[in-house]
């Protein structure tokens, strides 16, 4: 029970607001920095010790993001997307209630929330949330290439409070890149590469037992609170062999790291799921496709110079030690034990999506470009009236399900509001009930969305 609601209750029943809105009807730059400033400071209040087995901060982030990719994952037919609507009771989402309301590592969404609740609608915030987590993490990555959601995000999502349409609709792992089509292609709209370029996510955090039945780190547990490129990386400079049964369970297969490099007490347990390494690897023969561990008894490695760009990125590390071209280079990425069968041609790897993995191991910006076309369409599908902040009171429409391109402009001041948004339009509504925090909070949204209506309007 978490606030009084089932642990499988709704997103929008778990996090409790009095007077919440289900649409945001204004926001400007600045209340989106706001809700973003909170969040990070949460993230970041955590301990930021990283070990094998242990990294808070990781975790957190992790669950965050988790949560708004399973809101988005559902999207099918018009129904559904970031709408803080999921199917609690899906093995998938097990987990998810510990950073939304319970506590994890004893922080949680819901008092960030509850500052903005009779402002942002929930299906807002949980996006934001998420941008939020994404901006904290990338900049611990310290890497060059930048990354601006801000200046595409748009506002004005609903939030739905029953989804009975989602069950059954989250990608399962085992079922490889079959589920990755059904999900990201043919419901959400998005390209292979856009696919791909999504599931770089995947290097923030781990899968856990008693969550999804998998178990361990995409990245090592240092880079997997870092949003950089190293699952691509990960995925292709080091080797990977089937592993069945995850914890006695037939029906959780994954792969597991094989390469010379695979150290547990430092890197803790390195694996990836069907539905990773499918993108990059698919074996010929009778039982071909994109490999699925359950299916293909195969160790997945590719020669050092087909993938000198992720050898590159990776401190020039290939399959955990010095680059091997020719003899020799098989046994440090498989292990001498392994199966001498290979996911595919060494040389030439033809998953769905293996050109746009290589891309990305080896340019981390080409990654993060396509990773904010396929955000953006991920987030906005089933919305039809968004607005750019500060755009308060005019209408965008869009087509929401086919956005194919970004702006980059980061606020729309050339289209007049058509209506004057008042501050008494943004009185917390139940101020016995709400925070001291909601009701400053509230004060501050409502001036600032005052003052932004005038501008506009000059
Ligand atoms: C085919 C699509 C996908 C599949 C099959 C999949 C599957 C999984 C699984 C099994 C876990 C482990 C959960 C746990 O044990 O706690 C996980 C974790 C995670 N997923 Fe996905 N996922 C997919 C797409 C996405 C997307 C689109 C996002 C976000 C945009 C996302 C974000 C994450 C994150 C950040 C974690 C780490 C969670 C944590 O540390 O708590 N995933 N995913």
């Amino acid at each position: 029970i978490v606030n009084g609601q089932a642990f499988n209750a709704t997103p929008a029943k778990l996090l409790a607001c009095p007077g919440a809105v289900e649409v945001t009807e204004c926001m400007t730059s600045s209340q989106y920095d706001a809700v973003v400033a909170a969040v990070r400071g949460k993230l970041e209040s955590l301990p930021s010790t990283c070990t094998a087995s242990d990294c808070p901060q990781a975790d957190w982030a992790g669950c965050v993001l988790r949560m708004a990719g399973h809101d988005f994952m559902d999207f099918a037919n018009g129904q559904g997307g970031s709408d803080a609507c999921t199917d609690m009771e899906d093995p998938e989402n097990a987990g998810l209630p510990a950073c939304l309301a319970s506590g994890e590592h004893g922080s949680s969404l819901q008092e960030v929330y509850q500052q903005f609740c009779t402002q942002v609608s929930l299906a807002d915030f949980l996006v934001i949330a998420a941008e939020a987590v994404i901006a904290s993490t990338r900049a611990r990555a310290a890497g060059t290439a930048s990354l601006d959601l801000r200046s595409i995000f748009r506002f004005g999502r609903r939030t739905a409070s029953s989804c009975d349409f989602a069950v059954g609709r989250l990608p399962d792992p085992e079922r490889g890149c079959t589920a990755v089509e059904e999900t990201f292609v043919t419901r959400m709209g998005l390209t292979w590469t856009q696919a791909a370029a999504l599931m770089g996510v995947h290097t923030l955090g781990r899968a856990q037992v008693q969550n999804s039945g998998y178990h361990g780190w995409w990245s090592d547990p240092e880079n997997s609170r870092k949003f950089n490129n190293n699952y691509y990386v990960s995925l292709l400079a080091k080797g990977w062999l089937p592993e069945l049964a995850i914890n006695g369970n037939s029906a959780k297969n994954q792969w597991e790291r094989s390469d010379i490099g695979r150290d547990t007490s430092v890197a803790g347990h390195e694996m990836m799921l069907n539905t990773d390494l499918c993108l990059a690897f698919s074996e010929g023969g009778g039982n071909g496709g994109p490999v699925r561990a359950h299916e293909h008894n195969c160790c997945a490695w590719l020669s050092a110079r087909t993938i000198d760009g992720a050898v590159r990125n990776n401190g020039n590390e290939y399959c955990g030690g010095n680059v091997i071209r020719g003899r020799g280079d098989r046994d440090q990425c498989c292990g001498r034990q392994a199966t001498r069968n290979d996911c595919g041609d060494k040389d030439r790897p033809t998953g769905p999506a293996a050109a746009a993995v290589l891309d990305f191991a080896a340019d981390e910006a080409a990654w993060l470009r396509s990773f904010a076309d396929a955000w953006q369409i991920a987030t906005e599908n089933g919305h039809s009236q968004l607005h750019r902040l500060g755009d308060c009171g005019s209408t965008t429409e869009t087509a929401a399900s086919s956005v194919s391109s970004i702006s980059s402009t980061p606020e729309t001041t050339s289209s007049l509001p058509t209506e004057t948004v008042t501050s008494t339009e943004w009185a917390s509504p139940d101020s016995s009930l709400s925070s001291n925090a909601s009701s400053v909070s509230g004060f501050l949204w409502s001036f600032a969305c005052l003052v932004s209506s005038i501008f506009l309007r000059f």
